[in-house]
C-alpha cells in the first residue's frame, strides 16, 4: 500500500501551477501523474494546496552538543519540519566542536535518535575552529562530515585556507566559508558601519570586512581547483567579486539568508537585539543587490542561518548581547509575502532557491519531486495568513526580528521519507 496525494498544486518549472497526483511508496516517491487510481492506496486529499518538494537549508544552528539551552537537535529540527524543511546542515560552533571522529560519531548518533528530519553535519575546517590545525578531512568524512566549515568565524589565515581547499579537492569536498577579516573589525562592532551605527554611537562592522575575504578565497580557490561556498552574503562589494569569480569559471556558490533580503540597518527600530546578527544588516543598496544577484543567479541559494540564542543572552543590549536571529519557522512565509506577493520575484525563483538549487550545489540528492526520489515534501496553504509570534515557535530561540508582521504561505504538512513530521491539523482535510 501507498499514500496517494490527491489533488495537490505543483509547480513546472515555469512558474504555471499544475494539478497532480503524488504516489509515495515505501518513503520514496513512485508517480507523479495527472490522476493516479485510488485503488489499494491511502489518501491523502491536498485539496489544491501548493505541493512542493521539501526546503533545504544548508546553513542552521542546532547547537547541541553544548548550548542545549539555546537549542536541541530534537527543538530545532522540529522548528524546522514546521517551517517547511526536509534536509538542514548542522554548523559545527558546538562545545565541543565537530573537529574528530569521535565527536562526529557521537553526533551522528544524536542525530539519528532525535531528529525530526535529515540533519547533515558540517565538521570543522580546524581544529576547536581556532584557525591554527587543521581537521582529518578524510576521517571525518568517512564519519559522515557533510562538508567543511569554521562559520562563526573567518579563517584569518590565507594560507590555512588555502591548505584546507587543497585538501578539500583531494577528497572531493566543499569548503564553506564564514567571511570575515578579524583585522578590519572594530572593537565592539555591533552593527554594519552605515546610518544606524552613526546615530546610535556603535562601533560599525564596514563590508570590507567580509568582502576581502570572499576575494581572498576565490583567488586561492582558483589556485587550488576547489569547491567554495560563501555563507550569508551581505554586501554589494561580495556579490561583485563572486559574480567576477563565476565568470572567471571559479568553482563558487554563494547563499543569502531572509533577513539580509528584507531588511537593511534603516529597518532597525532602536536599541534591539533581536536586529543583531553577523553578519549585520546593511545598508538598503546591499539588499537590493542581494535580490537581483539571487534573480540572476550570481548568490546560488537562500539559507536562514538559524542562529538561536537564549532570551538571558539576547537581553544583554545591542552591544553585549550574541550575534544571530532564529529563521527556520519564518522564512517562506516572509519571502513569499513580501517578495512574491509584492510582485519582486516569482514563486517559482524562491522555489528553486529554497529547494532545487540548494540540492544542486551540494549535489544531494532532494530538492525535486520525482519518482525515484526520497518523498520529501511540503504542503502550503498559499492563502492562509498569520501574525508572526516567537512565543509559539518550537524552536527554543525566540530571537527574530520579525515578530508581529503578517504573513500568508504557511507550511501546513511536511514530509520526510514518505513519513508526515509535521502536520497543522486545523488546516488540512486529510
Ligand atoms: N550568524 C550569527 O549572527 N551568529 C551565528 C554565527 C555565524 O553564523 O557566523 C551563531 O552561531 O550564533
Ligand atoms: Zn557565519
Ligand atoms: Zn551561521
Amino acid at each position: 500500500m501507498g499514500q496517494l496525494l490527491k489533488n495537490a498544486k505543483m509547480l513546472d518549472g515555469k512558474n504555471n501551477l499544475i494539478q497532480k497526483d503524488v504516489l509515495i511508496e515505501n518513503g520514496v516517491i513512485r508517480e507523479v501523474y495527472e490522476q493516479i487510481s485510488e485503488e489499494g492506496h491511502e489518501i491523502w486529499d491536498l485539496e489544491g494546496l501548493l505541493l512542493v518538494p521539501g526546503f533545504i537549508d544548508l546553513h542552521v544552528h542546532l547547537r547541541e552538543p553544548g548550548g542545549e539551552h539555546k537549542e536541541t537537535i530534537e527543538s530545532g529540527t522540529k522548528a524546522a519540519v514546521k517551517g517547511g524543511y526536509t534536509t538542514i546542515a548542522a554548523m559545527p560552533n558546538t562545545r565541543p566542536v565537530p573537529d574528530n571522529k569521535a565527536m562526529m560519531d557521537a553526533l551522528m548518533d544524536r542525530i539519528e535518535k532525535t531528529a525530526h528530519c535529515r540533519v547533515l553535519p558540517y565538521a570543522s575546517i580546524t581544529e576547536r575552529q581556532a584557525g591554527k590545525s587543521m581537521t582529518d578531512f578524510s576521517e571525518l568524512l568517512r564519519a559522515g562530515a557533510f562538508a567543511f566549515t569554521d562559520d562563526g568565524v573567518g579563517v584569518q589565515s590565507a594560507g590555512m585556507m588555502l591548505a584546507a581547499m587543497k585538501e578539500a579537492n583531494k577528497c572531493n569536498t566543499v569548503i564553506v566559508a564564514h567571511c570575515e577579516d578579524n583585522t578590519l573589525l572594530p572593537k565592539g562592532g555591533a552593527v554594519h558601519e552605515g546610518m544606524f551605527a552613526q546615530k546610535e554611537n556603535i562601533p560599525g562592522i564596514p563590508s570590507v570586512s567580509e568582502s576581502v575575504h570572499v576575494a581572498r578565497d576565490v583567488l586561492l580557490a582558483e589556485a587550488a581547483d576547489a569547491r567554495y561556498h560563501v555563507c550569508h552574503v551581505s554586501t554589494k562589494e561580495t556579490v561583485r567579486v563572486i559574480a567576477d569569480a563565476k565568470r572567471a569559471g571559479i568553482k563558487v556558490t554563494a547563499e543569502v539568508t531572509p533577513h539580509h533580503l528584507l531588511l537593511s540597518d534603516s529597518d532597525i527600530p532602536g536599541q534591539d537585539s533581536n536586529f543583531k546578527m553577523n553578519p549585520p544588516l546593511r545598508g538598503t543598496e546591499d539588499k537590493e543587490a542581494l535580490l537581483e544577484a539571487l534573480k540572476e543567479g550570481v548568490i546560488d541559494f537562500i539559507a536562514t542561518d538559524h542562529a538561536p540564542h537564549h532570551e538571558d543572552e539576547k537581553a544583554q543590549g545591542m552591544e553585549l548581547a550574541p550575534f544571530g536571529i532564529v529563521g527556520l519557522e519564518t522564512s517562506f512565509p516572509l519571502l513569499y509575502t513580501n517578495l512574491v506577493l509584492k510582485g519582486k520575484w516569482t514563486l517559482q525563483g524562491l522555489m528553486d532557491a529554497m529547494t532545487r538549487k540548494p540540492a544542486e550545489a551540494f549535489s544531494l540528492p532532494y530538492g525535486k519531486i520525482e519518482p525515484g526520489l526520497a518523498a520529501d515534501l511540503c504542503v502550503i496553504d498559499l492563502n492562509r495568513k498569520e501574525i508572526i509570534d516567537s512565543k509559539g515557535f518550537a524552536s527554543k530561540g525566540k530571537n527574530t526580528p520579525f515578530n508581529g508582521w503578517e504573513c500568508s504561505g504557511w507550511p501546513v504538512a511536511t514530509i520526510v521519507g514518505g513519513k508526515i513530521a509535521y502536520k497543522k491539523e486545523e488546516a488540512l482535510i486529510w
